[in-house]
């Protein structure tokens, strides 16, 4: 994807795609737009590389998360990782894109299948927390409730305990309601320019609050 964005706004080209490995560490890149320079750090994605991110969230002015639209088999796995990134306070109020990557493929998911699946499985976590705190009779019995209910808490992890603890004002469910979507192909560039634009309004804007 930055690849892409190099080769599409600026005179020297970025790698062809063939020659792109998975992005261990970080890539840095930079566009110069009318009255602004976009600085683009491209994080890999993989599991262990993935806690260094937070390492960047204090200097950052957008947040952009490339979704591979056609890996249906992780889509889970993504939005675990995609939902610890939209909850992560010293991101909360910051412009936030998703994009649906690949859509030049033709079994990649649409722009509105992928936020369908984001939303079902947000669904389904709600309905699992909400069933959680449900131990079975003989599971309870002899523990009465009030004990049941203070193992439960001993069972959350610190930080989930700290992030329920925290008071976001609703800016969690704003963020929720107004989350852009967007398909590119960064193989074929469909989709580049309107995110970059998409970054370019939004950073702007942000400056001027
Ligand atoms: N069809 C298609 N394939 C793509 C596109 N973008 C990337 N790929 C392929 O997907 C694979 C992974 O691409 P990368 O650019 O390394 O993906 P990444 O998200 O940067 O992965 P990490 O660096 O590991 O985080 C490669 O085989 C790419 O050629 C696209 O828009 N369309
Ligand atoms: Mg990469």
């Amino acid at each position: 994807m930055l690849e892409k964005i190099k080769t599409m706004y600026n005179p020297t080209p970025g790698m062809l795609p063939e020659k792109i490995g998975p992005t261990v560490g970080q890539n840095i890149g930079k566009i110069t737009l009318p009255s602004t320079e976009l600085r683009f750090y491209d994080l890999g994605g993989q599991r262990d590389i993935r806690s260094i991110w937070p390492k960047y969230y204090d200097e950052c002015h957008a947040v952009v998360f490339v979704v591979d639209a056609c890996d249906q088999a992780r889509l889970t796995e993504n939005w675990e990782v995609f939902d610890e990134v939209l909850n992560s306070p010293r991101l909360l109020n910051l412009p936030l894109l998703l994009l649906a990557n690949k859509q030049d493929a033709p079994t990649s998911l649409s722009v509105a299948e992928i936020r369908e699946s984001f939303d079902a499985w947000q669904r389904a976590r709600t309905n699992r927390d909400s069933d959680e705190p449900n131990p079975t009779p003989s599971q309870n019995k002899g523990k009465g409730k009030a004990k049941a209910i203070e193992q439960e808490v001993e069972d959350v992890p610190n930080e989930q305990k700290a992030d329920s603890a925290w008071d976001d004002g609703g800016a969690k469910d704003e963020r929720m309601a107004s989350l852009d979507v967007m398909g590119v192909s960064a193989l074929e560039g469909t989709g580049v320019r309107d995110a970059v634009n998409w970054l370019y309004i939004r950073v702007q804007n942000a400056r001027k609050m």
